[in-house]
């Protein structure tokens, strides 16, 4: 069958300024094409010849610019901003369906690296997703020309949609469009470097395997090199040519059109119903090996480069996708549950760029592996859904993620994503019941972003230039030198907050690495910005106490005087804030700018955009001098290194993302080619199969006492790690300057970059020892990035010069100060706890002491008296 015959052209000449009659019939053309193919030429459809052209030549003019240049817009890490430069392999796209025997198969397609390379341009009023620029002396007049361009595509877009509105028969010629204000579209340019066809043909490399697109629609222009292929949908796995047709545009239905008209993917659901053919189709497209001309052998030919535009057009972020009436009845009830854009968007990014399909069902077996189930089968059902453990596999229907967290050591809960909803059960024996179907789901389950996308991060194999290196390690070609043109972005709070001023010109520069060995770096990043502003601590002072009956005389604070940390610290407080009842009246202490002698900070390996804004946790710069009162922190002085947003940044061969604060915490790194790290046996709950894990143990007399707390494991990248620790608590990152030596508790330890050193000790605790207890602790130091856990929230408390702090035992994380450590008997200030009595640490400043807001023994206490028999 040939393209010209199978996919449809659909004429718009006589849309614009057409008669009613004109109008239907184009409308019930384009509709009807919808319906039987899902692909469809448009001719005529109103962007000129020349303007196209154009376009192509300003594609060109980018990719022909050396790499290094296009890696000044790099495309930031994480799927959930999707902008600037993509380079060869950075992007996998999957989306086909493996039967349960051609596994393997599957596993050897992911290997199988996507040889593209793609610059992604969105509006500039999408603020989540902000662009990544050239910077304008590299390609001038190129931001201008696609700005342009985009909005021209969005003119046609809309007559588009119009035309599929008037065509499926809505009443409202204007439906589609009222959910598309056009700021959430995407204009892609892309380019296929040539390649040999006989690698292509044998699945060597590819171009863009099968897929779907995941908007309402794609608009795609391309040159004439020919190679995109579109899925007969009758024909499942069968691919006609999509052959280049001059001036056209090819217009195709994307998943979210599909869903809105109760359409059907036949690959997954044909096998369970008998679909009726009037639903618009997200048809199955890939590109790959063009025809080749007459009497030229595969062997002998090249595949040329090839450059296509494709436009994607998406509801806005928030707009919810249902069932239109008019495409369901009672024999065809809604097959979808209903779906915001950005949701689905987001299960579409987390399994594209992973190498994992998140719409598959099949695939839920080969993500099981992934979170280290594999002893496990989970058997989804459509309703109610129920997850099976240790049971045999029956049958699949659900579009599902799965992701296990445990909890302690005898309860797992198991978290479903089905459709981008969340279902979570707790394990009990071995069959779930998940908490809810989709119906209910979409109404009470309706998560925060954060706890609904678990996968923060994707696999980027590093830029080109920094691949294949088979020297010994610490070898690696330069990260690319330059920031992403743009940085500077003052993000609004949410509604209801107080804004602060974005941080002036702090723009982030590229800054020299402390560490000694060059790994290619991850493209900077263009973080998100923190999503919280928090109220500066009220002005007033709470009212003198009442004149009348007996005074009461408290001596004043010590005359101690502590300065104030700058103003945006305050605001940052988030483990104690400041409600106003508590701020002291008017005779507290006077504040002044900065401390003398506070303790320095940990120098920044690598600024992120992020971190020049004002944030929290010890990697925001030096530590703010404590505000004391009464010889204790003013109410709203903690600095809590505690927060419930993703805490992002860079070391030298990797990046890192810590998320699900909500003591669900993981941290997510990225490791470049041969970048080591080194991490506590049992944190990984997940990583990319090309990470190569050494297991490592020093063994001596030591590992009597400290058991597994000396092992290790060295991850190797390039790839992606997943790690969490037992508890339930939070994740902080230390930066270790080289000057200093942390002490870290036994449980907190999680994983640190090359360059750290770690060893087991037990503390000195002199006459202060008793009854055999001892504490030990991991003892670090070095150069790089360490990442320790808490149990609960995490306060981190710095000290200045001569100040002094008691905390107890059970709540010390880590610190970086001279201590004493004293026992304090029953009643004392610790007296309340579950142990009644226990060690405390005295600590001397100036240095750092990072806090946990619980304490495991007691947690471990209270558990156990809770669940003993009555
Ligand atoms: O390059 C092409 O022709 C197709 C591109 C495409 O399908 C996509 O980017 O989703
Ligand atoms: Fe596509």
């Amino acid at each position: 069958m040939t393209a010209s015959n199978f996919i449809p052209v659909v004429d718009m000449s006589s849309w614009h300024g057409g008669s009613t009659a004109d109008r239907k019939r184009i409308a019930s053309e384009l509709t009807d094409a919808c319906r039987r193919v899902g692909f469809i030429y448009v001719v005529h459809h109103g962007i000129p010849a020349d303007l196209l052209e154009e376009a192509f030549a300003w594609s060109r003019r980018l990719f022909n610019l050396p790499l290094e240049k296009k890696m000044l817009a790099p495309h930031p890490p994480g799927p959930s901003v999707h902008r600037g430069y993509s380079w060869p392999g950075l992007e996998k796209v999957s989306q086909t369906i493996y039967a349960d025997e051609e596994k393997d198969k599957q596993a050897e397609d992911r290997k199988v690296h996507d040889v593209k390379e793609s610059y992604e341009i969105g509006s500039e009023e999408l603020l989540q997703q902000p662009n990544v620029w050239l910077p304008e002396d590299v390609l001038p007049g190129f931001r201008e020309f696609t700005t342009k361009f985009y909005w021209r595509c969005f003119d046609v877009a809309k007559e588009l949609l119009r035309a599929i509105a008037l065509g499926i028969g809505l009443d409202d010629e204007d439906f589609f469009s009222r959910f598309h204000s056009g700021l959430n579209n995407q204009l892609r340019l892309l380019h296929y470097p040539p390649v040999e066809a006989e690698k292509l043909k044998n699945n060597e490399v590819a171009r863009m395997p099968a897929h779907s697109d995941w908007g309402t629609i794609t608009m795609l222009f391309q040159d004439q090199s020919g190679g995109l292929q579109v899925e007969d949908p009758n024909q499942q796995g069968h691919f006609v040519n999509a052959t280049p047709m001059n001036n056209a545009l090819i217009m195709n239905v994307g998943d979210l059109l599909m869903r809105w008209s109760n359409g059907f993917k036949k690959t997954y659901l044909a096998l369970i119903t008998q679909p009726r053919i009037d639903y618009l189709k997200s048809t199955l497209h890939r590109v790959t090996l063009p025809p080749l001309s007459q009497g030229s052998s595969v062997e002998s030919s090249m595949a040329l480069s090839r450059y296509s535009i494709p436009y994607f057009v998406a509801p806005d972020p928030t707009a919810l996708i249902e069932c239109l009436s008019a495409c369901a009845d009672t024999q065809n009830p809604p097959r979808y549950p209903p779906v915001t854009q950005d949701d689905y968007r987001k299960m579409r990014a987390r399994g594209q760029n992973r190498g994992v399909c998140a719409t598959g069902p099949r695939n839920l077996r080969n993500i099981l592996p992934i979170f280290g189930t594999t002893r496990s089968s989970f058997v989804v059902h459509s309703a109610p859904t129920y997850v099976f453990v240790n049971s045999a596999a029956t049958e699949l229907m659900n579009d599902a993620l799965f992701m296990k967290t445990t909890l302690g050591r005898r309860y797992s809960t198991y978290m479903a994503w089905v459709e981008g909803f969340k279902y979570t059960a707790l394990a009990d024996g071995c069959k779930l019941k998940l908490a809810t179907d989709y119906r209910s789901a979409t109404q009470t389950d309706r998560l925060s972003e954060r706890t609904r996308y678990p996968m923060s991060g994707q696999y980027y194999p590093p830029p080109p230039s920094a691949a294949g290196s088979g020297g010994p390690q610490k070898s690696y070609p330069p990260p690319p030198t330059s920031p992403p043109a743009n940085q500077t972005r003052f993000y609004p709070p949410p509604p209801g907050t107080p804004s602060y001023p974005p941080p002036g010109a702090a723009q982030p520069q590229p800054q020299a690495q402390v560490q000694s060995p060059g790994y290619p770096t991850p493209p900077h990043q263009n973080y998100p910005p923190p999503q919280q502003n928090y109220p500066a601590p009220p002005q007033q002072s709470v009212s003198p106490p009442p004149k009348t009956g007996t005074p009461t005389s408290y001596p004043p604070p010590p005359a101690q005087s502590f300065q104030s940390p700058p103003q945006h610290q305050q605001h940052m407080n988030l483990a104690i804030r400041n409600n106003g009842a508590a701020t002291p009246p008017g005779n507290a202490p006077a504040y002044s700018d900065a401390a003398p002698n506070a303790p320095q900070g940990y120098p920044q390996e690598k600024p992120s955009a992020q971190q020049a804004q004002p944030q929290p946790g010890p990697s925001a710069g030096p530590p703010p001098a404590p505000n004391m009162s009464a010889g204790a922190p003013t109410p709203g002085q903690f600095v809590g290194a505690s927060t419930t947003m993703d805490d992002v940044g860079t070391f030298n061969g990797g990046s890192y993302r810590i998320s699900h604060r909500d003591c669900n915490t993981i941290v997510t790194i990225q490791l470049a080619m041969g970048c080591p790290l080194t991490a506590r046996p049992g944190v990984l709950i997940a990583m990319s199969p090309t990470i190569t894990l050494k297991g490592e143990y020093k063994f001596s007399m030591k590992k009597l006492v400290a058991g597994s707390d000396l092992g290790q494991s060295t991850f190797i990248g390039p790839g992606e790690l997943l790690l969490a620790p037992s508890m339930l608590g939070d994740i902080t990152t230390i930066r270790l300057n080289g000057e200093e030596s942390w002490s870290v508790g036994k449980d907190a330890y999680v994983a640190n970059t090359q360059g750290v050193q770690r060893d087991y000790k037990r503390q000195g605790l002199g006459k202060a020892m008793f009854s055999g207890e001892g504490l030990w602790v991991h003892k670090i130091s070095g150069v790089g990035l360490l990442w320790i856990t808490s149990f609960g929230a995490i306060i981190r408390k710095d000290l200045a010069e001569g100040e002094k702090y008691i905390v107890d035992n059970g709540h010390l994380v880590a610190w970086n100060v001279k201590y004493v450590m004293e026992r304090v008997s029953s009643g004392g200030i610790i007296a309340g706890f579950a142990t009644g009595e226990g060690l405390v640490c005295k600590f001397t400043g100036p240095g750092t002491v990072f806090l946990q807001t619980r304490n495991p023994r007691a947690f471990g206490a209270y558990m156990a008296g809770n669940t003993a028999p009555p």
